[in-house]
């Protein structure tokens, strides 16, 4: 069975690089904010650049150790490797791109995805969803024996994205060799890959699979990377082995975890209840009220802000709320005491957007994901 055995130290400009990985036959997102350190691990493993100490071995192999002073060039380690811009040759046919990658076969490679009847294509001519298929073509010309994608589908627009994402995900299924895949995007991450790894300046925080990353993040930046809305207030401890957290930006929240002192709270928009009228006081529960924003439908459900928190409501809980949302009205978000997760308090995770994902419930999660500054 086939492991790629990573661990890589590097001194990068504003960090250490620290990264151990072990990759079955699967695939494994690396996923984390930019500058993390993804690329350079990807890179390294590729052998396109060195490290200051570790190994990289494939079945025991070292294609990279530096105590042994092992170092393969590129072209002796199987991998098949796709980067965000595709690289492909624009001067070069789609055949002549894939022949490059010395395939035998590059008729059949490309039929294999579907883009054989663009064999005699130049790159500029094609489609973002037909360059990422030649690519892939390319780097499976080789049958490599480990595959390395960096954004795969980050210049993909979002329906051909969703489209090339399914495929990707069958092709990788297929192969059973080990796959690291490069992202931003947690959905991504999510419907791709069988473990997702966070990295944050350069150390892996957390690994697990998507919904073990959704149900239990480690930190407060993993919360946010899997969709949780991340604020920040006060713990005081409520006697009974939780905390009441006062809100920075108004509001209360319960938690049935104990804590003291400022903390991120952390709080998936599934989790929200939204009301037009107050919990009753005798409720002993959080509340934040704030007048609602726009209801925006995103993947069969629907957002809507009130106060510091994002709710996702099926249809029904959101046409309940009549036309309170969207005119102003003051709208009143509970939370279940079990669902909120404290956390030490973690600028960074608050500083970085969350991505969001809808209601992981049923096996594989259905992921929808916001941009970074697109307004919830
Ligand atoms: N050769 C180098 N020497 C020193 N620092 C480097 C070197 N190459 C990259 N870096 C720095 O290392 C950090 C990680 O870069 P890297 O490209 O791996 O991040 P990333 O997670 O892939 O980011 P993005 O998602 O934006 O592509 C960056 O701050 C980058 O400036």
């Amino acid at each position: 069975m086939a492991l790629l055995d990573v661990h890589l130290r590097a001194r990068l400009r504003a960090y250490a690089l620290d990264v151990a990985l072990t990759i079955g036959p699967e695939t494994v997102a690396l996923v984390g904010p930019s500058g993390a350190g993804k690329t350079t691990v990807l890179r390294t493993i590729a052998g396109l650049r060195g490290a200051d100490g570790g190994h990289v071995r494939l079945d025991g192999t070292p294609w990279l150790d530096t105590a042994a002073r092992v170092d393969l060039p590129p072209e002796r380690r199987s991998v098949g490797l796709v980067f965000q811009e595709y690289a492909l040759f624009p001067h070069m046919t789609v055949a002549a791109n894939v022949a490059f990658a010395h395939g035998d076969d590059p008729a059949t490679m490309l039929a294999r995805f579907g883009v054989g009847h663009l064999a005699d294509a130049r790159p500029g001519t094609l489609s973002g969803g037909e360059r990422q298929r030649v690519a892939l073509a390319r780097a499976l010309a080789r049958d490599p024996q480990v595959l390395l994608l960096d954004e795969p589908l980050a210049a993909l627009d979002t329906h051909t994205r969703a489209t090339v994402r399914d495929e990707l995900d069958a092709l990788l299924g297929d192969l059973g060799i080990p796959t690291l895949l490069v992202t931003h995007d947690f959905r991504d991450a999510a419907v791709l890959a069988d473990r997702v790894a966070v990295i944050v300046d350069g150390r892996i925080r957390q690994t697990g699979t998507a919904a073990e990353l959704v149900s239990a993040p480690a930190d407060a930046f993993v919360a946010s990377f899997t969709g949780a809305t991340v604020v920040r207030g006060v713990a005081t401890p409520d006697g009974r082995g939780g905390a009441r957290v006062a809100l920075d930006d108004g509001g209360v929240l319960t938690a049935a975890t104990a804590a003291a002192g400022r903390v991120s709270v952390a709080v998936h928009p599934w989790d929200v209840r939204v009301t037009t009228d107050p919990p009753r006081p005798g409720d002993g529960g959080g509340v934040i009220a704030g007048s609602a924003g726009r209801l925006v439908p995103e993947g069969g459900r629907v957002r809507v802000r009130v106060g510091c928190l994002v709710a996702e409501l099926e249809a029904d809980a959101a046409a309940a709320l009549g036309g309170a949302a969207g005119a102003g009205e003051t709208l009143y978000a509970t939370v279940a005491p079990e669902r909120v997760r404290l956390f030490a308090h973690d600028p960074a995770a608050v500083a970085t957007p969350a991505r969001t994902v809808t209601d992981p419930s049923g096996g594989r999660p259905a992921f929808a994901a916001r941009r970074p500054g697109e307004p919830a």
